[in-house]
């Protein structure tokens, strides 16, 4: 199969985990005729962005958000790309976690966020994730229909290694639930995924939560698509909304016979001992 259909939910955030959850099902709901292949939530799409609520909105894998994400991707037929959510394992450990469904409401994929959101930007931006979070330390790819598939949290668009890694396990699109703020958005959000596409030669899905002024983190929105060639297929504002786009597995293979980026890398100069110090 060649096309497949995705849809970004740009919702917002609010302080009753399981009123997200609800939030989730109305969208469904409304864009159900659209006949969506792959739907994609915003990173942390039941819990307000910030260090000190992660450990408290935290769930243990199989949780009733789980429950519920699992069930709805069951009920409308659809690959479900669960956002994220703080995840609490058996030690205690919280992490910014995606879970992944198939078809059938099967979890077939799950990424822990392997970069942590720690900046500092005077005069703009800091948050400092490690504060709560732990790390992740592995890529995620699964398999479908359309081919594999590839997921990624927000801060790991910026790192181009764990793309690479993810192309180099056959990923055909790299969906990325996200939430740049006012200093970042502007700057880097559209930039990071047009050249994530670009270098990789491949379709980037990110996905943010609607924007909110009185909200502690204020998410920069814009939820996008970009294609093998590094366009813009298309980009919501920053208010609620759903993006919805047909993604072309042909063109991407046409993309990279025309221009052979990923055929012509030097493997045998590229060196791990380099690229790792
Ligand atoms: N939530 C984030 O990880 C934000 C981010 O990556 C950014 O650059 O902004």
């Amino acid at each position: 199969m060649s096309k497949m259909k995705i849809a970004a939910i740009q919702m917002p955030t609010v302080i009753d985990k399981m009123e997200n959850v609800k939030t989730v099902k109305n969208y469904l709901e409304k864009i159900k005729d659209e006949k969506p292949d792959f739907v994609i939530l915003p990173e942390m799409f039941c819990c307000p962005y910030q260090t000190e609520n992660f450990p408290v909105y935290a769930e243990e894998e199989n949780g009733s958000v789980w429950q519920q994400l699992s069930a709805y991707a069951k009920q409308y037929g659809i690959y479900l790309i669960g956002g994220s959510m703080p995840e609490k394992d058996a030690e205690g450990n919280v992490y910014n976690t995606s879970y992944i469904f198939n078809r059938e409401g099967k979890q077939i994929g799950k990424h822990r966020k392997a970069h942590l959101f720690d900046i500092d930007v005077k005069g703009g931006q800091t948050f400092k994730e490690s504060d709560t979070l732990t790390a992740g330390d592995r890529d995620t790819v699964f398999d479908t229909e359309f081919g594999k598939m590839g997921v990624m949290l927000c801060f790991d668009i910026r790192f181009p290694e764990l793309s690479r890694m993810m192309v180099n396990d056959g990923a055909k699109v790299i969906f990325v639930p996200a939430a740049f703020n006012m200093t970042t958005g502007p700057a880097h959000w559209e930039l990071s995924f047009r050249t994530r596409a670009l270098d990789n030669q491949i379709y980037m899905v990110g996905c943010a939560p609607a924007r909110d002024i009185t909200a502690g983190y204020i998410s920069w929105g814009h939820s996008i698509v970009t294609n093998p060639w590094g366009a813009v297929v298309d980009m919501l504002d920053e208010k609620e909304g759903i993006l919805l786009a047909e993604l072309d597995m042909g063109y991407e293979e046409q993309v990279r016979e025309e221009l052979p980026l990923l055929k012509s890398r030097r493997k045998d100069m590229y060196r791990l001992e380099k690229l790792c110090r």
